[in-house]
């Protein structure tokens, strides 16, 4: 079992667990379901940099380990506001990355104009109410551990919702998974081998020739320099999702303005 097999496996008991607790219509009953949301996508567009940073809050992942020993969201916000980060990735996930959906609230609850992406492994439309419930303004939808069908009604019920989608690909069977039917408004290309954890963005360049140039492209993980930030930036990529780079660093502000400068 590879390591997206059993965060998937698990991933179906907690939300079994969940729909226990609070059940999909009382979701649909708190008050973020119904206010609005601000665009991660038109964030990315009118940005003066020439590539929009979503900084990543996770305490721990599969691949590092703990990252940040004494983590606390609402701190990290602080900084990702004061560097004026064009939107930030939220890892809700409790059992890989030591997150909660707690915290998407808690951050939400301090901003309505910086977009707020639910970095975790959606595989259910009870998870996307939540999302919604809990104030994120984007969800992530991983091709990898999704059937087309189920994808497209879960993104279809994001865009019902309001929220954006950000979909995410590794390789080529992903590409052609969500191509199959419409065209995804931001795609996300993982650098990171869930098979090997290795990271490279190599991989961003290998597969943006394969992907709809009206498709606003993010290139995610393993991104650590200005060089490789630059880099992709030439290629045409609109944003670059960042976590542990930026959580590890002891000035979180001074390590975003390195990566893509100041705005
Ligand atoms: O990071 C992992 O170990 C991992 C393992 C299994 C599934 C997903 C995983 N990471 C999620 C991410 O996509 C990253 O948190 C995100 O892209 C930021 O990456 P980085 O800048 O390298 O921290």
């Amino acid at each position: 079992m590879n390591i997206l097999d059993r965060i998937v496996s698990k991933k179906k008991e907690i939300i079994a667990e969940s729909k226990q607790r609070i059940s999909q219509s009382e979701l649909r009953s708190l008050p973020y379901y119904h206010a609005s949301t601000c665009s991660l996508r038109k964030s990315l567009i009118e940005t003066p940099r020439p590539v929009g940073i979503i900084a990543e809050m996770k305490k721990a992942s599969p691949s590092k380990g703990v990252l940040m020993e004494d983590y606390q969201p609402t701190v990290l916000f602080k900084k990702y506001k004061e560097a004026k980060v064009e939107g930030i990735s939220i890892l809700t996930d409790q059992e890989f990355f030591q997150g909660s959906i707690n915290h998407l609230l808690q951050i939400r609850e301090l901003t309505e104009t910086i977009p707020l992406l639910r970095k975790d492994f959606i595989i259910d439309p009870y998870q996307v109410d939540e999302a919604k419930g809990y104030g994120a303004s984007v969800i992530l939808l991983i091709a990898a551990i999704l059937e087309p069908s189920q994808y497209q009604e879960l993104y279809l019920q994001a865009k019902e919702l309001g929220l954006e989608v950000l979909t995410e690909v590794h390789d080529q069977d992903d590409i052609q998974k969500v191509l199959k039917d419409f065209t995804p408004e931001m795609i996300g290309i993982n650098n990171r081998d869930l098979t090997t954890f290795n990271t490279s963005i190599q991989h961003t360049h290998q597969l943006l020739g394969q992907l709809p140039k009206e498709t606003l492209l993010i290139s995610e993980s393993g991104i650590h320099s200005h060089e490789q930030v630059e880099t992709l930036s030439n290629l045409g990529i609109k944003g670059v999702l960042v976590g542990e780079r930026i959580v590890k660093a002891a000035n979180q502000v001074e390590a975003i303005y390195e990566l893509v400068g100041k705005r």
